[in-house]
């Protein structure tokens, strides 16, 4: 059987992390809530807007990026939240990314990473983040339990991300996160359907905050979303190989507030 992707990421993470240097700043600001920013947005979809330069699946999108001006624009845009890949092996991010965002936005910043160990927590927190994901597909519920528990006494939120209505039905077993994301993008083919919000979303709760993710490209895709219970949606390419995030975020995102306008 061919070696999984996903395995060679967390065996890459292991390596790093046992060299890992905690980095000697302290965080110099409250946190914002990013669930109190997806309920309160202003699109009828919230939105996660992605500082991405690469994956594995597609190579890379931007060869450099200034990640300030890319929050910035992401912000001035309307974007609720950003989130930034910080794993530099595989997606060409890094911590210092993670930094300027959270310096010079004043939005909650998500780590996103493959959050095994509980000092990527610790660092997430000293560089200023708000928020981390954690992967049921690279957890044990309970481990993951664990990690969301060292995030939130940190006063950390996490997107507690599945793929499968199996893996959403293991960790609702141990207990119910407050935000949920569907990956719709299997980490281990990187195949990528949306349909797997409308599959999985159905075992999630109501009360659970539902963020789907990847692969959302056009406003109809926003409305699918929609329509299938996502509250929002994790865009990473779609903005970062657009001219212009800001023009981008407005062709997904507006068309679907001036619908219901035009039904008010
Ligand atoms: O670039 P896209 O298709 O818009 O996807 C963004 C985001 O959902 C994706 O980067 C992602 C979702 N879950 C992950 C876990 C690890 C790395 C990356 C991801």
């Amino acid at each position: 059987m061919p070696e999984s992707i996903l395995n060679r990421i967390l065996q890459t993470k292991l390596e790093e992390l046992a060299v890992f240097k905690m980095p000697e700043i302290t965080r110099e600001k409250g946190h914002y809530s990013l669930k109190k920013a997806l309920d309160n947005s202003n699109h009828e979809l919230g939105l996660i807007a992605e500082i991405k330069q690469a994956s594995p699946s597609k190579g890379v999108f931007a060869r450099s990026i200034n990640a300030t001006s890319v929050a910035q624009s992401y912000e001035r845009a309307g974007a609720d939240a950003i989130s930034v890949l910080t794993d530099r092996t595989y997606f060409h991010g890094s911590i210092e990314n993670l930094i300027k965002a959270t310096n010079n936005v004043q939005l909650p910043v998500l780590r996103k990473d493959f959050i095994i160990d509980e000092r990527q927590i610790e660092e997430a927190n000293r560089c200023g983040a708000d928020a981390i994901l954690l992967i049921a597909a690279a957890l044990d519920p309970q481990k993951l339990h664990d990690l969301y528990l060292a995030a939130k006494a940190r006063g950390l939120e996490s997107l507690v991300e599945v793929h499968s209505t199996d893996e959403a039905e293991r960790v609702l077993r141990v207990f119910t996160p407050e935000i949920m994301g569907i990956n719709n993008r299997n980490l281990n083919t990187f195949e990528t359907r949306l349909a797997v919000t409308e599959a999985v979303g159905k075992s999630i709760p109501e009360e659970v905050l539902m963020v789907s993710e990847s692969g959302v490209h056009t406003a109809e895709d926003v409305r699918f979303l929609r329509n299938h219970r996502a509250r929002a949606a994790l865009v990473g390419e779609a903005l970062i190989c657009s001219d212009s995030p800001e023009h981008k975020i407005r062709e997904l995102f507006g068309e679907v507030v001036r619908n219901n306008a035009s039904l008010a």
